[in-house]
């Protein structure tokens, strides 16, 4: 989708370029500047899936929110599909989910999903079709007409996944939206979040602590270290590329090794100093 006056999204450009991207938060009286981000750069390839991980305050959810739109970057430059940030979201070029659902709790879960679809004019019945088939894809097709809070934590989270799939991006950001969730919970939407990632297409930048998660979800694992932050490693994870994954793939060898390749990223030496990363 196109605003007027703006080029149009470029489908064969990478769906993030970050070129040397520096955050700095201004200094308080007692203390410094805050470094949150030094000289990153990374490229997110259409339809990849690449979560951040590193110890807490590393900048990953700077990151996130640098491309999303949400902030600016003190020095460097972002495009999303050939386009900055701020055209990328008036072109609702991306989805984003964070931790907290966000739902709105006086709409029903198919007026929720519909509700970007509305804010950017879809008529009625193309709204309420695609609310459906985004029910049916997280399996909540039977709650469309219940309240957030007579769905449990896992189904809000669900239909915050749906929503954020409601314009079909070809980019989702998504912030430790598992963070908050049961292991089982958790890791059953980490399944379907590979298979609609597969049927969609969707490129994805996903902020996580958990190592398992990371691996099991990503074509890529960017590790991260904190102050200042930056990029430490990449690791190349080979489960399959743009596939679904299926929960057996959790007892694979190559699943451990990737997981080892992460643990020891991380550690980088000194794994006392590691804090906020979670290794289950
Ligand atoms: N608005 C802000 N003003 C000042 N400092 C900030 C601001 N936002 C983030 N920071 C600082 O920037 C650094 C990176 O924060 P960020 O939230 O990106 O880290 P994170 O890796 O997502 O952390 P966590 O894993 O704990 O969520 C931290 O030191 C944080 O205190």
């Amino acid at each position: 989708m196109t605003t007027p006056g703006e080029p149009p999204t470029d489908q064969r450009a990478a769906a993030v370029e970050v070129r040397s991207v520096s955050r700095v938060f201004g200094s308080g009286r007692q203390a410094g500047p805050v470094v949150a981000l030094d000289e990153v750069d990374l490229t997110v390839a259409a339809g990849e899936f690449v979560s951040l991980i590193g110890p807490s305050g590393c900048g990953k959810s700077t990151l996130l929110r640098l491309v999303a739109d949400l902030d600016t970057p003190t020095a460097g430059s972002i495009t999303v599909f050939g386009r900055s940030p701020e055209q990328a979201r008036l072109a609702h070029d991306y989805g984003i989910a964070f931790q907290q659902a966000g739902l709105l709790p006086w709409r029903t879960v198919r007026a929720n999903v519909e509700l970007p679809l509305g804010l950017h004019g879809t008529g009625r019945a193309e709204r309420r079709a695609r609310a459906e088939h985004l029910l049916e894809l997280v399996g909540l097709a039977d709650f469309a007409d219940h309240f957030p809070d007579q769905l449990s934590g896992g189904m809000q989270q669900r239909v915050a996944i749906a929503r954020a799939f409601a314009e079909e991006p070809s980019l989702l950001l998504m912030d430790e939206p598992f963070g908050a969730l049961d292991e089982m919970t958790r890791e059953r939407l980490q399944v379907e979040l590979t298979r609609i990632c597969a049927q969609t297409r969707a490129a994805v930048v996903f902020v996580t602590h958990s190592i398992p998660e990371a691996v099991f979800l990503s074509d890529r694992v960017v590790v991260m270290s904190a102050r200042p932050g930056r990029i430490q490693q990449v690791v190349d994870v080979r489960l399959g590329a743009g596939a679904a994954r299926e929960d057996t793939l959790r007892q694979d060898g190559a699943y451990f090794d990737a997981v080892t390749e992460v643990r020891a990223a991380l550690h980088g030496g000194e794994p006392a100093r590691v804090v906020g990363v979670e290794n289950r």
